[in-house]
């Protein structure tokens, strides 16, 4: 039997300690059966404790990184992760209209777990009106979405709904992810084609959450190619983190916020 196995491309900037951004995302491929490519925008000086530097790339850079992968790979899916600058925006949203890789998974990175600001402050309108209408799905978190919408953070669920209802206007699929909210559950409201779905987790407590929102998209740009629904590979997506949070408790790395531990699933092996 042959495996299907999709080749998923990240658009992302580093994290050499491992846990944020490419190696994130290609671990998270790799565990989940799709082959990985990754395209940098920005090498990020960040261990677990914080972020000491960004050497941002420019858009030509990025650009022709994409365009000369895409001549030659086919890509079943894209996640977009940190891409720091207005210029690097639009270089993006140039490709994906010239080309229209699809489906499209944009996680709007705009501040790192640490705190350091990972976007332009004025890069955000372009990210909403040049590149959010070109994908597929967004996944902000709880400040990402305030941003976007230029309203105040969601304080409770029902807030969430309000808040991921206003994003599916500007977006084709919405996930907001509500790992920012305290409770027994961390709780994600999907919205695709004007329906609503609610995904809970039990809330894994641990220090290791660097990376979380990283893995997320990346898992479900990877079983979007081998799922029939955004429903399920969402549903399978945060089924993988839950996972990778509760691993983490295996790993001692760094002295600050720990990332999450990505592990081979034997499942579907073709080769067994
Ligand atoms: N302690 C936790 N236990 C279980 N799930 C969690 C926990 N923290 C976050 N999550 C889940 O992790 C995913 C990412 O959520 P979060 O809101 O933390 O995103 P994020 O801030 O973009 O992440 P990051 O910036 O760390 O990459 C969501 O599915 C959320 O529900
Ligand atoms: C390159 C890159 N991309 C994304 C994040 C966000 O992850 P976190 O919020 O866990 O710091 C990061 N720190 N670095």
């Amino acid at each position: 039997m042959t495996a299907y196995i999709p080749t998923v491309l990240t658009i992302a900037g580093t994290d050499p300690s491992g846990g944020a951004g490419i190696s994130a995302d290609l671990k998270t491929f790799s565990a989940l059966g799709a082959f990985g490519t990754a395209v940098i925008t920005a090498v990020v000086t960040q261990n677990t404790r914080g972020v000491a530097g960004i050497h941002q790339l420019d858009g030509e850079t990025v650009a022709g990184q994409l365009n000369n992968l895409l001549d030659d790979v086919h890509v079943d899916a894209v996640k977009i992760g940190m891409l720091g600058t207005v210029e690097v925006i639009e270089s993006v949203a140039a490709v994906l209209r010239e080309r229209a890789p699809a489906p499209v998974v944009l996680d709007p990175v705009m501040v790192a777990k640490s705190g350091h600001r990972l976007l332009a402050p004025d890069a955000v309108a372009a990210m909403r009106e040049q590149l959010i209408p070109l994908v597929d799905l967004i996944t902000p978190n709880l400040p990402e979405a305030a941003d976007l919408l230029g309203v105040g953070e969601a304080t409770s669920v029902c807030d969430m709904a309000r808040q991921a209802n206003a994003l599916a206007d500007l977006a084709s699929g919405v996930l907001l992810k509500g790992g920012h909210l305290s409770g027994a559950d961390s709780t994600d409201l999907l919205v695709v084609d004007g329906r609503v779905t609610e995904f809970d987790a039990p809330r894994v407590v641990t220090r290791n959450t660097h990376g979380t929102g990283c893995t997320l998209s990346s898992a479900i740009a990877a079983l979007r190619p081998q799922r029939d629904s955004w429903v399920v590979a969402v549903r399978e997506a945060k089924e993988y983190l839950t996972g990778a949070l509760r691993a983490a408790d295996d790993l001692s790395i760094g002295s600050g916020h720990g990332p999450v531990h990505h592990f081979w699933r034997m499942w579907d092996d073709p080769h067994t």
